[in-house]
């Protein structure tokens, strides 16, 4: 049993594709074949399917490292050996405008949690075959230029006396800034499993304004709608 997902580990398949919202599995589901509703717990929603005749499952994460990585813990324990993380991200590079698409290499590990798994030292890094299959499906679909490079995951969204880290790893060439992927990739180096993720941008996050944050925008939709079909072409390349 994998208790906090709520199923049993046949029902992951090889390749699973992650997001941190529930509906939006349910929009990923519409690019799959026979979709099966698997499992819905907590914020955890799983579905099996098939994309290019190969099994696919997708499942959501919720918001932030903790629970998501109960989320990467358990889809390994089923067996899940390619994942690609399907997710919303703050620009940090002026020329990285809404409705971009980043490709992350590796993630600045500020998540909160993963030094509670193993040392900082330890990279943060995607899988490189997986990373190039979603290059070279995001060129083949896109018709905008598609970054690739290192991401900054954070444990807060909103920044209180301290401010977010954004400018300072902004600086340091850092593309954009999310909750999730260094989890992903410490957490799936850890158990030999590979890992990559692909950001619909849904806002300038330099000198972040949570006030102004909104991600409901057709130009985000769409960012989100394509990166979902690179993501699914690339884990059936
Ligand atoms: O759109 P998702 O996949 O949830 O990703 C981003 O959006 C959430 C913040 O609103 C965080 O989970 C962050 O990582
Ligand atoms: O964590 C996130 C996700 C999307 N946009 C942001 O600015 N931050």
């Amino acid at each position: 049993m994998l208790p906090i997902l709520k199923t049993t580990p046949d029902k992951i398949n090889d390749k699973v594709i992650v997001c941190g919202d529930p509906g939006r599995v349910d929009k990923i589901s519409k690019f799959i074949d026979d979709v099966e509703e698997v499992a819905y717990n907590r914020e955890y929603k799983v579905i099996n399917g098939k994309y290019n005749g190969q099994a696919i499952t997708v499942v959501s994460h919720g918001v932030g490292a903790a629970g998501a990585a109960v989320c990467f813990e358990e889809i390994i324990k089923g067996g899940a050996k390619e994942i690609i993380r399907v997710g919303t991200a703050g620009s940090l590079d002026l020329k990285i405008k809404d409705g971009d698409i980043v490709i992350s290499e590796a993630a600045i590990r500020e998540d909160g949690l993963t030094e509670q798994l193993i040392k900082k030292e330890y990279p943060a890094v995607a899988d490189m075959d997986l990373t190039r299959n979603l290059i070279s499906a995001a060129n083949d679909i896109a018709d905008k230029q598609i970054q690739s490079g290192i991401i900054l995951t954070v444990g807060a969204f909103y920044p209180e006396i301290e401010a977010l880290p954004n400018n300072y790893y902004s600086e340091a060439g850092a593309l954009a800034v999310e909750m999730e992927a260094s989890v992903l990739f410490v957490i799936a180096s850890l158990h030999g499993v590979a890992a990559s993720g692909i950001f619909a941008i849904d806002g300038i996050a330099i000198d972040f304004d949570a006030d102004s944050y909104n991600p409901h925008r057709d130009k985000v939709d769409e960012a989100i709608k394509n990166s979902s079909i690179i993501a699914l072409e690339a884990i059936t390349l």
